[in-house]
């Protein structure tokens, strides 16, 4: 699945006045995907959607859209190819979120600003489509950021571009939420053939959804690939200089105490035990010559150890710790 770039760039350098941020940028935004744009604070990520926005001039090089420099086409033209969700605060909190939406027809009504019947749908749509239908008659300084980020990705998707551009939408989401925006983004890049680029910290959405991996390498440039390459060949280590955190296993590095536990069992119930035994210093190994039966089912959560039963992982741990230091006496 080879898909053409929609935007790409090439020896671009990217900053501001003598303060290069990024340079020597090759980059391809293609049609069709969901491209998550990862890197540490401060790496360059909003500069560089900025720059693709022509919301600012490249310190070198051109960005282009099918291959014209965006730098060539008008300002009036653009609102047709790119929406976007930029972090900056809104300039007036006094409409409704319906109204804020509705803000994403002006590049399609004209002069006079008026929605037709087709309009008024295309923003019902959106607002369904964004689970934002209940905010619609609420006034936006009345609303939590979250809930207006997510009136903000409607009205993007009422503008009916090829290319969707968001800085963090997930920021101020909770877990349900920022699972439902970002399938929401791959479901727009899939099935409507939508370019969505977004710059985020969600590791694992990224990691689990995303298409390809723009990642910006301070003071240096952006790499790019799928997202298991730049995990395997190290790159994606190499730009966030991990510490603390196991990015094969995805999980915090704990320190570790050198007591060894077996484990059986199988499923969630295997997974949350080994959670709580790791992050309480104990490495499960399964040569160990202590053993714990996870149960089988959560509706029967009974642990076996020594040939006694523990209805909870807190007593588990709490046994555990007895018998090790009884060891130690
Ligand atoms: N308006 C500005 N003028 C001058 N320098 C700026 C401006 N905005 C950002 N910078 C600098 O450019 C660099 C990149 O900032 P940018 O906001 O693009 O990073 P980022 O990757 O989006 O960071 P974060 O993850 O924290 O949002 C930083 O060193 C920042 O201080």
């Amino acid at each position: 699945m080879n898909k053409t770039p929609i935007i790409s760039a090439r020896d671009l350098q990217i900053g501001y006045g003598e303060q290069v941020v990024l340079s020597d940028i090759g980059i391809n935004l293609r049609e069709g995907q969901l491209t998550c744009f990862m890197g540490p604070n401060g790496s360059g990520k909003s500069t560089l959607l900025r720059t693709i926005c022509g919301l600012q001039p490249p310190l070198k090089g051109d960005v282009c859209y099918q291959g014209k420099s965006i730098s060539t086409i008008r300002r009036q033209d653009r609102a047709f190819m790119y929406s976007v969700v930029l972090t900056d605060r809104l300039t007036s909190d006094y409409m409704t979120g319906r109204e804020l939406v509705a803000t994403g027809r002006l590049p399609h009504t004209g002069w006079h600003g008026l929605l037709s019947e087709e309009d008024n749908q295309k923003v019902d749509h959106a607002l369904e489509i964004t689970g934002t239908t209940h905010l619609a008659d609420k006034w936006l300084f009345r609303l939590s950021d979250g809930q207006r980020q997510k009136l903000m990705i409607a009205r993007a998707l009422c503008q009916e571009t090829p290319i969707i551009i968001l800085d963090e939408p997930t920021a101020h989401l909770d877990l349900n939420n920022r699972v439902s925006i970002v399938n929401l983004l791959r479901n727009l890049a899939h099935e409507h053939n939508r370019s969505v680029l977004m710059a985020t910290h969600e590791l694992d959405l990224a990691l689990q959804l995303a298409d390809r991996l723009w990642l910006a390498e301070p003071g240096k440039s952006v790499l790019e690939g799928i997202p298991e390459d730049l995990v395997l060949d190290g790159r994606l280590d190499q730009v966030f200089q991990f510490k603390g955190y196991d990015l094969k296993s995805g999980q915090v590095e704990t320190k570790k105490t050198g007591r060894e536990v077996r484990l059986t069992g199988s499923g969630s119930l295997y997974l949350w035990t080994k959670n709580a035994l790791e992050r309480n210093g104990y490495e499960v190994n399964q040569l160990a010559e202590l053993l714990i039966n996870v149960p089988q089912s959560p509706n029967n959560l009974r642990w076996e150890l020594n040939n006694k039963h523990y209805e909870s992982l807190e007593e588990v741990i709490h046994a555990l710790t007895d018998i090790f230091n009884s060891r130690n006496d």
